[in-house]
């Protein structure tokens, strides 16, 4: 089973790292504009599968995609400290004008799982790239609010003293500033958050649902002000995405997608949890949330339609 990893910089090659050490796939191919960035990640990636599990991982280019199972797109540029996510649309549009009809024209049928920022709007751009070269848009997902849930359950596990995988709970909306935190919704052993921290004498008050809204929501803001860019989380994301695609494990994921007329939103590429397969998308899961939450997703979903919007229509 084959991947493509397009982009080997700091996610393309911690995507690769997390590849290798759970040993998904069985062989990695990494392309860069910097031909020499990819052949030394791949090089220094290869020497540890004898540590973990047998693969083959080079760097190549796009021809070397044909054939792929699964292509991760992470090109591109991050934000500066400060910046945020929407600020490099003009930029990444254009990367993304250069690259998805190369992968497309190589690797016809595989699954794009779009990493790139603003991780909306570029799976948006992905997914029309893709559909004029006549690849049905649910084969485009990407990385979404992954991210931004897993940082939510963290720290509602870190408040309640429990294991993370036991906390129930998503973020939706924009993987940026407007994302939308599902509080009503989130649940530990089937008990409302409120619930269970009655059973377990854990107090959740309005201070700490700021506190802990603040550190999901700023979190990247926070990382790249102390180092520059953030990459362990999404790369960990990345490769669950790859192993339920090559597994067709029907997970249900808060990936972005293009989503058109669902509860009053715009058509629009938004992150909800999706159920998803072997062939990406199968479908998106509405959710039933608070007035007050719905409100805040129709917002963002505002936010992205804007966005998608002002690059004005798409050419190649
Ligand atoms: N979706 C998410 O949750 C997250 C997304 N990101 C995003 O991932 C992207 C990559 O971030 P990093 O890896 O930290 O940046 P990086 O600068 O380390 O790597 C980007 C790579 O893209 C390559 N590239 C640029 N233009 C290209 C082109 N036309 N064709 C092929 N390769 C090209 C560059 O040479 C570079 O190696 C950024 O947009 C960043 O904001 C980062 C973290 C989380
Ligand atoms: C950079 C980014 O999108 C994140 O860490 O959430």
């Amino acid at each position: 089973m084959k991947v493509g990893i397009v982009g080997s910089g700091f996610v393309g090659s911690t995507a690769a790292y997390a590849l290798v050490m759970q040993g998904i796939g069985r062989e990695i191919v990494m392309v860069d504009l910097d031909d020499a960035r990819a052949a030394a990640e791949a090089d220094d990636l290869f020497h540890a599968v004898p540590f973990s599990h047998p693969l083959t991982l080079r760097a190549g280019n796009y021809s070397d995609l044909a054939d792929s199972h699964v292509v991760i797109v992470a090109a591109g540029i991050n934000q500066r400290p400060g910046e945020s996510r929407l600020k490099l649309l003009q930029r990444n549009a254009q990367v993304f004008r250069d690259v998805i009809p190369k992968i497309v024209e190589h690797a016809p049928h595989a699954v794009l799982i779009i990493a790139t920022n603003p991780v909306d709007i570029m799976t948006h751009l992905a997914g029309e790239f893709a559909l004029a070269c006549g690849v049905p848009t649910n084969r485009v997902v990407g990385s979404g609010t992954m991210l931004d849930t897993a940082r939510f359950r963290t720290l509602l596990g870190m408040h309640f003293g429990v294991d993370s995988h036991h906390v129930h709970g998503y973020v939706v909306g924009e993987h940026g500033d407007s994302e939308v935190l599902s509080w009503s919704l989130a649940t530990i052993a089937c008990l409302s958050l409120e619930e269970y921290g009655e059973q377990r004498g854990v107090e959740l008050n309005d201070a700490s649902r700021a506190e802990i809204d603040d550190q999901v929501r700023r979190a990247a803001y926070r990382i790249i002000k102390g180092k520059g860019a953030t990459y362990y989380g999404i790369g960990s994301a990345l490769a669950q995405l790859v192993d339920v695609v090559l597994h067709d494990q029907r997970s249900i994921l808060t990936v972005c997608s293009r989503i058109e007329g669902m509860d009053g939103l715009p058509d629009v590429t938004i992150s909800m949890p999706h159920l998803l397969g072997g062939e990406g998308v199968i479908a998106p899961v509405p959710l039933d949330l608070s007035e007050d939450e719905s409100s805040a997703l129709k917002r963002s979903a505002g936010i992205i339609r804007d966005a998608i919007d002002s690059i004005g229509l798409i050419k190649m």
